[in-house]
């Protein structure tokens, strides 16, 4: 699979570029930024851990927004920082909504027309993108971990739950935490998945927990002032998932913070150490 570098520049002694493929799977052009570490060097290959945005975010937010390189390169992860959906897919409505289309991917396979030929971030993320990196990228693909901020922490943990044995690690900053329950995520699901709401139960990770916990720790900070808490984020159900499933988790209200790149970067220090202490 051919790789277009389009830029690449040294980062506390690794490598942070912004790469560019076709992709098979969303049947066109894709983004996307990877940080490698100074031990990713003369063939060593070094744990990974990806990185999915939020809703209106492409590859580039997390990127240049987090400052994770500087703790990256100190543990030796590489990151990778997917876009957050295709673009120019030239469907109706696709750029009108910062909540469907364009930057709002939702980390799913779409089933419903038209999103459904292009709409298909989770077989992306989970197989065509990891295939690409492990060509190009010197990454011990056995050494995974997942996190990500709203949609993206939605989508975090909705892949490490579906895939508990490749992503090893996991943690989100202000999840989407019970999708089928909140506006943004009934949206998205009525369009891109249908009306029929027990479909929906495979990209909703209370429903996931619920089904099957998995064996490692969910680490995850939510601040307490963001906007967008009661609303859309619903933390609580996730909490009563994870207590009633029995399964591990720490959740860390922080006082005053929002859902801002300030709050992500106060605390990115923190989730990296979390992936760290199980891929290290
Ligand atoms: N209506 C707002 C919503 C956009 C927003 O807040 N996006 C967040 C993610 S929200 C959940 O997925 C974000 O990360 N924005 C990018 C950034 O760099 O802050 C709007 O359109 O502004």
């Amino acid at each position: 699979m051919d790789l277009t570098i389009n830029s690449q520049q040294r980062c506390f002694e690794g490598t942070q570029g912004f790469y560019s493929h076709d992709s098979a799977i969303c049947g066109g052009a894709m983004n996307f930024a990877v940080y490698q570490p100074p031990q990713a060097k003369d063939g060593a290959k070094v744990p990974m851990v990806t990185f999915l945005s939020g809703l209106t975010c492409t590859e580039e937010n997390f990127t240049a927004k987090a400052g994770a390189q500087r703790v990256a390169a100190e543990l030796g992860l590489m990151l990778l920082m997917p876009d957050t959906s295709p673009r120019g897919c030239g469907y109706p409505g696709e750029d009108d909504d910062y909540d469907l289309g364009s930057g709002a991917g939702f980390y799913l396979d779409a089933t419903q027309a038209p999103w459904s030929a292009r709409y298909r971030m989770y077989s992306y993320i989970t197989r065509e993108l990891p295939a690409l990196i492990a060509e190009h990228f010197p990454v011990d693909a056995g050494r995974q971990g997942i996190f990500g901020h709203s949609m993206g922490g939605h989508g975090a943990l909705t892949i490490h739950l579906k895939n508990p044995g490749v992503y090893r690690s996991v943690s989100a900053f202000a999840p989407v935490c019970a999708p089928s329950q909140c506006p943004w995520g009934r949206k998205a699901f009525t369009a891109y998945l249908g009306e029929d709401e027990t479909l929906w139960e495979d990209y909703d990770s209370c429903a996931l927990i619920r089904r099957q916990p998995s064996d490692a720790k969910i680490f995850i900070d939510q601040g307490a002032e963001d906007p967008f808490l009661s609303e859309q984020l619903k933390p609580d159900l996730l909490v009563a998932a994870c207590e009633d499933a029995g399964q591990h988790f720490e959740f860390r209200m922080q006082p005053d913070y929002d859902h801002s790149y300030y709050f992500i970067q106060t605390f990115v220090e923190d989730h990296l150490r979390h992936h760290a202490k199980t891929l290290t």
